[in-house]
């Protein structure tokens, strides 16, 4: 099974340090490990440090890559959608992405089932600009899991979608990578969707990897205390399912 850990890492723009010297324990396939952190704390610059779009020091070590698999696959925040193609059309370029223009059948039936997954068969052949911001986030997801990563980088994911939605594509996800043995990492404010679907989580803040681990050791109040500012409690809903509930913000 695929690993990810990072080893020193850090990133800067000019001569702004974003974060440094980020160190982890493996992240294994089969995973979803949440990556959270007041706004600027770093989320999305560490994804791109990660797939190397941005240059800096220290290791990111990915093993046990498997034949046929993309190491890393980066879904960016913003999914605009400038280019005249329907959905279908750009989720194939996605997979065909680097590799031969040569389709095979089973490819074809890979992206209608994910497409089925993802319940958005029915968007096939609409133009991608011409859909609202969640069915795009949608396509989006689509396009990642086509290029079969074995590490998958989602940057808020969820942010554009619906109330089911989000459930229905986070549970998929969890499901999704744990049968494919994928690592995703997955760039979250929702901090009761880390507590529901994420096995491991890390915070940054301050230019820091501050806490990772189990998530629910590591979200707990002091964390919301210290790092989001809030007064908060940690307790299980209805169904037994621990939630965050803010009592009020710190001055
Ligand atoms: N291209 C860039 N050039 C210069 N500075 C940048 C650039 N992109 C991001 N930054 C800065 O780097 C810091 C980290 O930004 P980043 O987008 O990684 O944070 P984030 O944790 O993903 O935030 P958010 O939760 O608000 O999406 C911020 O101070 C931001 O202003």
């Amino acid at each position: 099974m695929v690993t990810l850990a990072l080893d020193k890492v850090g990133a800067r723009y000019g001569r702004a340090t974003v974060f440094e010297d980020i160190t982890t324990a493996p992240m294994h396939g089969g995973e979803l490990t949440a990556l959270i952190g007041p706004n600027a704390a770093g989320k999305s610059t560490l994804f791109k440090r990660i797939a190397s779009l941005l240059s800096g020091p220290g290791t990111v070590v990915v093993e046990e890559v498997r034949e046929g698999r993309r190491p890393i696959c980066y879904m960016p925040q913003d999914t605009g959608a400038n280019a005249v193609l329907t959905v279908y059309e750009s989720i194939l370029l996605a997979a065909k992405q680097g590799g031969g223009w040569r389709v095979a059948d089973h490819e074809l039936s890979e992206i209608d089932s994910i497409l089925k997954a993802l319940r958005i068969s029915d968007l096939a052949f609409r133009d991608l600009g011409a859909l609202s911001g969640g069915q795009r986030q949608l396509v989006a997801i689509a396009q990642a899991l086509v290029r079969k990563p074995e590490v998958l980088l989602m940057d808020e994911p969820t942010s554009a979608l619906d109330l089911f939605r989000q459930i229905e594509v986070l549970e998929f996800m969890a499901s999704i990578a744990k049968s494919e043995g994928m690592a995703v990492l997955i760039a979250l404010h929702d901090l009761n969707h880390a507590l529901r679907y994420c096995s491991q989580t890390m915070v940054i803040n301050g230019g820091r990897l501050i806490a990772s681990g189990p998530t629910r050791e590591v979200i707990t109040p002091e964390l919301l205390r210290d790092v989001y500012r809030v007064d908060a409690r940690i307790e299980p809903c209805s169904q037994g399912r621990l939630q965050v509930i803010v009592d009020g913000a710190l001055g």
